[in-house]
Formats: C-alpha cells, sequence, structure tokens
C-alpha cells in the first residue's frame, strides 16, 4: 500500500469512526445492550497496582454493577502481584483471579497481554472492554465510552479509547507531556508501516473494548505489544472500518520510568514487524496531535527513511 492511499484511507475513516464518549447516555446503553442481547465483560489486567485498583474496581463497580445492570462481569487478573492488588480489588467488588491458577495447563508468562489473553478462559460477556488498574484521572465514563459504538453499531468490532495525557514528575506537571512510548515508538512505527492506523490518536491505548467472537480468532503477543497488536489484526481481518475511537477527555496514570519503557518499546516494535508485509517508501509521514480547547490538531513531519547504497556499491 502506498503511503498516499493510507493517508486518504485513514482521514476519511477518522471522519466516519471518531466519536465523543459521552455521546451515549447510560439509559440509551442499557436499551441498547437489551434489545442487542448482549452481556459485557470488564477486564482489569492488574500487577501491583495496591495505590489504584480499589478506586478503579470500586467507582466501575457502583456504577454498572451496583447502580444499573450495564456491567455482568467486573474481572480482575492479578498478575502475581506481590503487594495487596488482590485482596483490595476483591473488597472493592471484583472477581479476582490470578493469572497461574487460570488453566495452569497452558503454562504461565508474566505480562499484561497474558493477562488479557487468559482473561478470555473465565469470562463470558459478548462485548469485553480492557482498563488499566494505574489510572489516576479519569472517570466512569470511559467504559460507557467504550462499549457505546459496539452496542448501537454492528459493524463496529473494536473500539479504543482516546485522550489527553498529563505528564506529572514529583511536583512538576506537563498538560500533554505523557505518552512517550507512544509518540516515539508506537507512532512512527505505524507511520511506518501501517499508515492506515496513524489516525488512531491514541494506539497504545490501554482502555478498549472488542466483541469477543473477533478477540478469540486473534493471536495476543504475551508483553505490551497486546493493545498494538489487537488494532492491526482487526484492520487487517475486517477492515479499518470494523474500529471506531472515543474521546475519554483527560487520562492519567502512574509513569514507569524510562528505562522500563525499553523492553516495551521493543515488544511494540515487535508486535509491528511481526505484522509486517510491506518494502519501506523513502519518506514516512509522522503524524502528531497538539490538544486544543475545541479538538485536536494534527501536525504531520515528512520524515526522511531514504537508505544510502553500501559504499563500495557506488560507481567511483
Ligand atoms: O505484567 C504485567 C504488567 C502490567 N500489567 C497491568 O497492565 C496495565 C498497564 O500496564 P502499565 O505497566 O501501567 O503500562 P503503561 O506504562 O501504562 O503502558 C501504556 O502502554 C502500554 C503499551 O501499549 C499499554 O499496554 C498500557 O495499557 C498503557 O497504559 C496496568 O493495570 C498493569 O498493572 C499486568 O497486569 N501485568
Ligand atoms: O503509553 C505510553 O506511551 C507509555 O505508557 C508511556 O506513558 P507515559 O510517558 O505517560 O509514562
Amino acid at each position: 500500500m502506498s503511503h498516499g492511499y493510507g493517508e486518504r484511507v485513514a482521514r476519511t475513516w477518522f471522519d466516519r469512526r471518531t466519536h465523543d464518549g459521552r455521546q451515549w447516555s447510560l439509559d440509551q446503553l442499557l436499551e441498547a445492550k437489551r434489545s442487542a442481547a448482549q452481556r459485557l465483560t470488564v477486564v482489569i489486567p492488574a500487577r501491583n497496582e495496591a495505590a489504584t485498583v480499589g478506586d478503579v474496581v470500586g467507582r466501575i463497580h457502583a456504577a454498572f454493577v451496583e447502580g444499573s445492570a450495564l456491567v455482568d462481569e467486573l474481572v480482575v487478573i492479578d498478575g502475581e502481584s506481590t503487594d495487596d492488588t488482590a485482596a483490595i480489588a476483591a473488597a472493592a467488588g471484583a472477581t479476582v483471579h490470578r493469572l497461574t491458577e487460570i488453566r495452569p495447563d497452558l503454562g504461565t508468562r508474566v505480562g499484561k497481554g497474558e493477562a488479557m489473553w487468559k482473561s478470555q478462559f473465565v469470562t463470558s460477556g459478548d462485548i469485553v472492554a480492557f482498563v488499566d488498574a494505574d489510572l489516576t484521572q479519569w472517570d466512569t465514563h470511559f467504559v460507557t465510552g467504550l462499549v457505546g459504538p459496539l452496542l448501537t453499531d454492528p459493524a463496529v468490532a473494536l473500539v479504543k479509547g482516546f485522550y489527553e495525557r498529563p505528564y506529572r514528575s514529583g511536583a512538576t506537571y506537563e498538560p500533554q507531556g505523557g505518552g512517550r512510548v507512544t509518540e516515539l515508538v508506537a507512532r512512527p512505527m505505524l507511520a511506518i508501516a501501517r499508515p492506515e492506523l496513524t489516525q488512531v490518536v491514541q494506539p497504545l491505548a490501554g482502555e478498549w473494548a472488542v466483541r469477543r467472537e473477533v478477540y478469540e480468532t486473534l493471536r495476543v503477543p504475551i508483553g505490551y505489544g497486546v493493545d498494538l497488536a489487537a488494532l492491526i489484526d482487526v484492520a487487517d481481518r475486517l477492515g479499518i472500518d470494523a474500529i471506531a475511537q472515543v474521546d475519554l477527555g483527560v487520562r492519567a496514570h502512574s509513569h514507569q520510568s524510562l528505562h522500563d519503557l525499553g523492553p516495551m518499546s521493543v515488544q511494540l516494535m515487535a508486535a509491528v514487524l511481526n505484522r509486517a508485509r510491506q518494502t519501506l517508501d523513502d519518506h514516512v509521514p509522522l503524524r502528531q496531535f497538539r490538544a486544543l480547547r475545541d479538538g485536536y490538531a494534527p501536525v504531520v513531519h515528512d520524515v526522511d527513511v531514504t537508505e544510502r547504497p553500501p559504499a563500495v556499491e557506488v560507481a567511483r
């Protein structure tokens, strides 16, 4: 696919499949859920998130398990935490499964993707929404926003959340500085290999939802490549029109150190390269987004990735 074609496809997709995550009321979704006879599962992968998992589980439980019938299963997959994550999540209302106890016959690998893959063996909802456990700034409309397109449009198979991402370092606060791996790895990789997906505003968002019947047919990387892999695989399998994205406002989470983001980056690049099937163009349009008061401004850099031939092959 040439980049010009990918760009056009991406632009058309953005206009058609980008939604405001608050556009669906709870009543609307409950009605859509009833008439489509869909059951909803929320899965929260968590490893050592004692500080935040109680808030994430507790608020989703209060709004959609206790307060309404939107969520049928609220599950935390505890990835071998050494803190009180499991007990806190259970007290807040989640059904907690320890990763090692799910289908032990399949062996256990450590990673976020492993938790999400194994969650399929202990849940049964027709729609599965994933939410990270380390959120510090978020709200329960994350859940309604993610399931909105799936409950109201049968053509949609996967929904990605997007948001502004503040970055906090001690007392210093950077309104839009978060998402270092997104900016330095995910976006460039997509720009090179998958231009049709470059209008996905937050390709690494941990908040996304998918139809079980689709997800269960996909390969799942055991680590952080899980989110990007699902995006690419659904686009390949069903076309990008089966993907929607919803604006969820602002999201903040706990930050990993730069060093910890190295392995994450490797997992992401591996997920893309494992799915690569094209030769590179000389120029790669890299799209970035600046948040404005009333939307987002894309900024496109034309990155030169031309390669020189070996010097011995150059005529002297
Ligand atoms: O072995 C692990 C590692 C992480 N997690 C959980 O997965 C979620 C996200 O992990 P985190 O380490 O906080 O990742 P981030 O630094 O937040 O990474 C961002 O970028 C990743 C790469 O795409 C995405 O997978 C994440 O969802 C996204 O938030 C959290 O609830 C973790 O507790 C596990 O369950 N098991
Ligand atoms: O999504 C990302 O890019 C990584 O998780 C890093 O995010 P951060 O820069 O907000 O810590």
